[in-house]
Parts: C-alpha cells; structure tokens; sequence
C-alpha cells in the first residue's frame, strides 16, 4: 500500500481583524471583563478603571490562512495584529511554503530558532502559534480528521468545564464545575481594596453554596506579600485556588507564594509564560499546582504537547486558558487536562456564547458546563473561518 502524502503548502498569509473575538480584544462598554479588574498597571489611577485604557485590545486579532497546493485551507485565530503580521509574512512563512505539512516539528523548531534573536515569548511566539495552529487545522482537513484524533484520541467522554466571569452564581445554574473572578483590587487601593475583594468573595460564597469552586484571576497585578494576605482571608471563604497573582517573570515570588498559601489552596500560573523553558522553569522551581499556558500564545499545540509532558511528569495539571477549540481539541486528550475553562465573553456576563465571536462559524459551546468529545468531531479543529468580517492584509510576501 502506497503511503499516503500530503499537498504541499502553497501560500501562507496572515489577515488582521478589529472588534469582538475573545479576551484582549475590542469589546463594548460595560464588559464585565474590562470593569475595574486589578492589573500591574493599576497602581496608575488613571488607568485603573478600564484595561483598553492603558491598551490591552491595542494589537487585536492574528488570522493566519496556510493553503496547500490542492486549494484546502487550514487556518487559526489568535491574539498579535499588524506586527503578528509582519512576522508571519515576512519572516515565519518561508520555513512552510513548499513544504509538507506532516513537517510541523521541524517547521516550528526553525520559526522559533529563526526568530529566537528577538523572540522567545510575547508577540512572535503568538505568531508562531497561530501559524502552528493554522497548520494543525490544515493537517486535520486534509486527513479528514479532528486535531484530537492525531493527538492520541480522547481521554474521557466529555470535557468539563469551570467558567471565567463576574458571575459564578449564573455559571452555576448554567452546571459549571466552578466559577473564576477576576480580582478588583490591587496593593495600590491598600487595606481597603484588600477588605473589598474579601467581602466581593464572601457575597459570591453566600449566592453559590459552601462547595461550588471559586478562584480568583489575579491578572499580574499583586506583590507576594498582598497575595499571602489575600489568600490567607479568602481561605475561610473556600478560595479554591489564587491564579496568576504576580508578574510571570517573578518565578522565585510565585516559589514564595506556594509557600505562603494556606494548606489546601492552590496556587496557579496564568496565560502569559510561553514555550517548554518557560514552563520548565516554573515547574522546576516550584512555582504552582497548575500551569495555564493559551495555546495560541504558548508555541501551539507543537509546544503544548512538550510543556504538558513535562508537568506530567511533574504531577501537575495543564488547564489552558481559555482560547475555545484550540484548547478543547488538547484538553480532551491529556490526562492532567481534567477540565477545560471557559471565558464568558457575554457582557454580563448572563448568556453562554461563543468565545471567538464572530470570527468563528461552528464553535461549540458547553451545555450544562460540559461538552462531549463527539462535538469535536469535524475535520481540524472543526471550525469555519467567518469570511464576512472585516480582514485586511497588511503585509504580504
Ligand atoms: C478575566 C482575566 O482578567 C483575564 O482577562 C483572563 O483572560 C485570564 O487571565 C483567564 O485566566 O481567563
Ligand atoms: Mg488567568
């Protein structure tokens, strides 16, 4: 029997897109998810009450489009605008054309070697991502198969869900396994803000019942010192576990603050480490109990699949944050994936609705907080491109 080979790649192209998609990008007036949330930058007050103030959403959405030689199209959406652009174009996507696109190893370790001299994490390996996702997707469409098919399959049935947002009493009815708050107060609102976020916790505690999971996002914003004090009060609360509290690159502050923590909460890692030395360094240095790489920001799955061996062998979970199927395709597949998150993109938020709205046609939303790992079965990662919005080109090649 002949071995099947693929259509070469053709042409890679990477579009921008302005306006709704997930986290990070533009969204309306009164978002829960730009209401007053405690960042690094909230010691400014004037950029304390809104994030795209000081300019989360200023490099929006990254589309990149892989075509093979035989017209298929496989393609990702991920957070890097116009630079994003630039770098796909001008420099990732010699590494692909006129290659096969069963070559993803050797195609991700020349983008990230290539570009190592002023890359490493951030922006370009957000664009390595998203090209890494795009080539996934394009692998799955020619083969006729979801991504998780060629990850190994799935695990267990059905992935369960906790819900990142302002109201976990709704994710609750909704049947989340648990509901994750951003925090809204940092060290500069002192004493008073640290009582704040306390009693915004013990309301949420009293709406959801004794044993419903509540975490906090943390967003970089806190110092070891607030965070212990933070932890330790919310540990009567049932804080299940404090995420992302200091700035990613402060490894021996996170190592503290695992420390510091009452017995029984857990301490997490957040969405802004990238590629297997980051993780590495987190793990070895005992910064966590769960590491939460976006795998549009982290390498792609090329590298997820890496940083996941390597916190397996460590014993610790990988829930990625919350990036729809690119996570949910991995996430079913990994044994110390046992849930997903789910980023209510709702203003609200009040309704469960897709996360990348409207750049996806076909995105599966949970039910009931759960989703069966049959809604993934479509060829890649089993979502359209939703060609009537608005993309530009900036660059080409
Ligand atoms: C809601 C949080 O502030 C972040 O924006 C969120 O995207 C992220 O950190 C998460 O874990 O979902
Ligand atoms: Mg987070």
């Amino acid at each position: 029997m002949a071995i099947v080979s693929l259509p070469k790649i053709n042409h890679v192209r990477a579009f921008t897109v302005r306006g709704g998609g997930a986290d990070y990008h533009d969204q309306g007036e009164g978002h829960w998810i730009d209401n007053h949330i405690a960042t690094p930058m909230s010691k400014y007050p004037e950029y304390r009450q809104s994030r795209q103030s000081f300019g989360i959403n200023v490099l929006g959405t990254l589309v990149v489009e892989i075509e093979a030689e035989d017209g298929t199209i496989g393609f990702a959406v991920t957070t890097g605008g116009e630079p994003a652009a630039f770098i796909v174009e001008k420099h990732l996507a010699r590494f692909l054309e006129g290659r096969s696109p069963t070559e993803y190893e050797k195609i991700w370790d020349q983008m990230y070697f290539s570009t190592q001299y002023y890359g490493r994490k951030g922006i370009v390996v957000n664009a390595i991502s998203g090209v890494d996702l795009a080539l996934w997707d394009l692998l799955g469409k020619l083969r006729q198969e979801p991504v998780y098919h060629m990850l190994g399959g799935a695990v267990r049935d059905e992935l369960q869900f906790y819900a990142t947002g302002a109201r976990p009493d709704l994710a609750k009815e909704f049947g989340f396994i648990g509901g994750k708050m951003a925090l809204h107060h940092g060290p500069a609102e002192g004493v008073e803000g640290l009582h704040k976020n306390i009693a915004e916790l013990a309301e949420m505690r009293e709406r959801v019942g004794p044993d419903f999971w509540l975490m906090w996002d943390c967003w970089m914003a806190l110092d070891v010192d607030y965070a212990t004090r933070l932890a330790i009060a919310a540990h009567e609360l049932g804080l299940k576990w404090i995420e992302e509290a200091i700035s990613p690159d402060d490894y021996w502050g996170y190592a503290a603050l695992k420390r510091n923590v009452p017995k029984g909460m857990l301490v997490t890692t957040g969405e802004h480490e990238a590629t297997r030395w980051g993780f590495r360094m987190l793990l070895e240095m005992d910064c966590c109990d769960i590491i939460q790489p976006d795998v549009g920001w982290c390498g792609g799955v090329t590298e997820l699949l890496k940083i996941s061996a390597l916190a397996d062998a460590a014993g610790k979970m990988v829930v990625p944050h919350g990036s729809s199927v690119y996570s949910y395709h991995f996430v079913i597949t990994r044994h110390n994936s046992p849930f997903a998150e789910f980023l209510m993109m709702h203003p609200g938020p009040t309704e469960v609705v897709p996360m990348f709205h409207p750049q996806l046609i076909g995105e599966p939303v949970p039910q009931n907080g759960r989703l069966k790992a049959s809604a993934l079965d479509a060829p890649g990662f089993g979502v359209e491109l939703n060609r009537d919005i608005a993309m530009q080109r900036p660059y080409t090649h």
